[in-house]
């Protein structure tokens, strides 16, 4: 093995062991990102011996649960900032309390009210027949429209995550836990009518500075930031330090239309990306996010089967190398 002072490649595995634990560590991950509303029940314990057990699920197993991401103890609750949000945000200052005493990195959490990560088609043909998942603005906006974004502007949304990171970030940094907010999917001003405020550059900037505290930081989705348009390389070095989490994967468009690529097919160059990270020191979780269903498998969660996943991972220690 090479001695790189590297970034750590990192799977979404399920809570309960399966094949999936054998087959990321015979490849070589010992990290894992608990993801249960990808891979999983949808639910996130929040009390200590719950975690407790489940964390040392992994770690009986040589598995390192450095990432706890999407199915965290929020709700669109906090989100737009509705009644109940304080009890929420206490139980999300619980959760981090305990997942910072079990040694736990990363948050990822996101700001995505009404809809989560949206796409048009979950069978777009890829390479030798494969399955991808694509976004398509004009197929979208015909749908409808979320309750919630009758009453909702882009200055509510920004309202309630300032209340909220001004809360959570001195618990996370007493906790010793990093909070990556992950951009909105996609990264549009609006989905189907509903306002979304995750979608730029400038944005993070913004986030950054409600609270400047290494805790407040970004899970850089990288699919999302191509879509956005913006340079990969010169992006990451924009922020630097404040990346806890990478999301690693391309894509084929922009914000209006695009196709989720293989890791080696896409229009951003991956290789220049990772020197990127290198370049700024990130040595966190890094993991493939999305990945075309292969033959074999079954479509029922889309983009988190687990074929394409070794495959990206091999791809991903290829350039790390
Ligand atoms: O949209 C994506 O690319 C995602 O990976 C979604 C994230 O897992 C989710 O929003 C995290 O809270």
């Amino acid at each position: 093995m090479l001695d790189i002072p590297n970034m750590d490649v990192a799977l979404v595995l399920p809570p309960e062991p399966d094949e999936r634990w054998e087959l990321a560590t015979q490849v070589g991950v010992e990290t894992a990102v608990y993801h249960s509303l990808e891979i999983g029940d949808g639910g996130c314990p929040s009390n200590y011996d719950d975690l407790l057990h489940l964390t040392n699920r992994y770690r009986d197993r040589g598995i390192e649960p450095a990432v706890f991401e999407g199915s965290v103890p929020i709700t669109d609750e906090t989100r737009l900032g509705l009644d109940g949000r304080d009890e929420e945000i206490d139980e999300f200052c619980r959760f981090l309390r305990n997942i910072g005493e079990l040694g736990v990195e990363v948050v990822c959490y996101d700001w995505m009210a009404g809809l989560r990560w949206a796409r048009t088609s979950t069978t777009t043909p890829a390479r030798g027949g494969s399955l991808t998942t694509a976004y398509d603005n004009e197929q979208m906006r015909r749908g409808p429209t979320p309750p919630a974004a009758r009453n909702t502007a882009e200055a509510d949304l920004w309202e309630s995550l300032e209340y909220f990171l001004e809360r959570v970030v001195p618990v996370a940094e007493e906790a010793g836990v990093k909070l990556g907010l992950h951009p909105d999917d996609p990264p549009r001003e609006k989905v189907r009518g509903m306002p979304r405020i995750i979608t730029s550059v400038e944005a993070y900037d913004r986030v950054l500075e409600i609270v400047d505290s290494p805790a407040n930081g970004i899970t850089f989705c990288q699919g999302n930031f191509a879509a956005m348009g913006v340079d990969i390389p010169e992006t990451i070095r924009h922020f630097g330090d404040r990346i806890q989490f990478v999301h690693f994967r391309d894509v084929d468009g922009d914000a209006d239309g695009f196709v989720e690529t293989w890791h080696d097919e896409g229009p951003t160059d991956m290789q220049v990306a990772i020197d990127a990270y290198r370049e700024v020191g990130f040595d966190g979780p890094i993991r493939p996010d999305h990945v075309p269903t292969m033959a074999g498998e079954d479509n029922s969660i889309p983009g988190y089967h687990i074929t394409g996943k070794l495959f990206a991972v091999g791809y991903m220690k290829g350039l790390l190398e």
